[in-house]
């Protein structure tokens, strides 16, 4: 884990002594109990991109650190809720999973509208999905906010053996694309997973009218917060299909 990332732990509860004897525990036990600080902003967070590049791996990795080899595709749209701390601000991250088959287009393009960040994923081993880029840059000038901030990711790093684009390919398309930021990730290898929506997060915030917008990333501390079980604001159904 990077260093920027300051993950909470609990309390080390050396000295020995019991639990009802200490009154440091006895304070400790009293925050236990205390309802946790709501979120100061929600942000929804979109990812897109042709079937089988690894948005839902990419998800998956960041929300519950988990990977799955053999993931089914995604029918229509599938959601995680994950809570992030980032300057001291405690932001509560809505994420939308998209089907990357075309025939769900209509169902996911209505997600495009909310989504403060968007992350666009094609696999750096497959040709196809590089080409169709400029195909999901057209599904984000028709559906999205002109304000969304933009992330193109090349996933799939851990296959380099197998590339075809070149990093240097993606940092190309990039760059004709106002605005967009460029990254290589795998989800398998947990590699720059963290850093796509810490990066996001924190374009979202410096663009919002806040006292943080003043702050630098690299100065801050990030943390990172298993969310509670919080039903989310648009549950849609969680649908797979082999
Ligand atoms: N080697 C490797 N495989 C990956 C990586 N990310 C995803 N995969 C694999 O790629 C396949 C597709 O991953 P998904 O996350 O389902 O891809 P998706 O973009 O959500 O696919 P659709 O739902 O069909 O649009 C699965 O077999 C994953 O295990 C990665 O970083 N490295």
């Amino acid at each position: 884990m990077d260093s920027r990332y300051d993950i909470p732990r609990r309390a080390a509860g050396g000295g020995g002594g019991s639990a009802n004897s200490s009154p440091a525990m006895g304070a400790q036990s009293r925050r236990r109990k205390m309802p946790p600080r709501p979120a100061d902003f929600k942000l929804q967070i979109i990812i897109i991109g042709s079937r089988g590049v690894g948005k839902t791996s990419i998800m998956e990795r960041f929300t519950d650190d988990t990977f799955c080899e053999a993931c089914k595709s995604t029918v229509g749209v599938d959601f995680k809720i994950k809570t992030v701390e980032l300057r001291g601000k405690k932001i509560r991250l809505q994420i939308w999973d998209t089907a990357g088959q075309e025939r769900f287009n209509s169902i996911t393009s209505a997600y495009y509208r909310g989504a403060k960040g968007i992350v666009l994923v094609y696999d750096i081993t497959k040709q196809e999905t590089f080409e169709d880029l400029p195909k999901w840059m057209k599904m984000i000038d028709k559906y999205a906010s002109e304000e969304a901030e933009l992330l193109l990711v090349g996933n799939k790093l851990d296959c380099e053996a197998d590339r075809i684009i070149s990093r240097q390919q993606g940092e190309r398309f990039c760059s004709r694309i106002s605005g967009m930021r460029f990254c290589e990730a795998s989800a398998k290898d947990n590699f720059n997973v963290d850093e796509i929506f810490l990066k996001l997060v924190d374009d979202i915030l410096s663009k919002m009218p806040l006292e943080v917008s003043n702050m630098e990333l690299s100065n801050s501390i990030l943390s990172l917060q298993p969310e509670p079980d919080v039903p989310p604001e648009l549950p849609p159904p969680r649908m797979r299909c082999c």
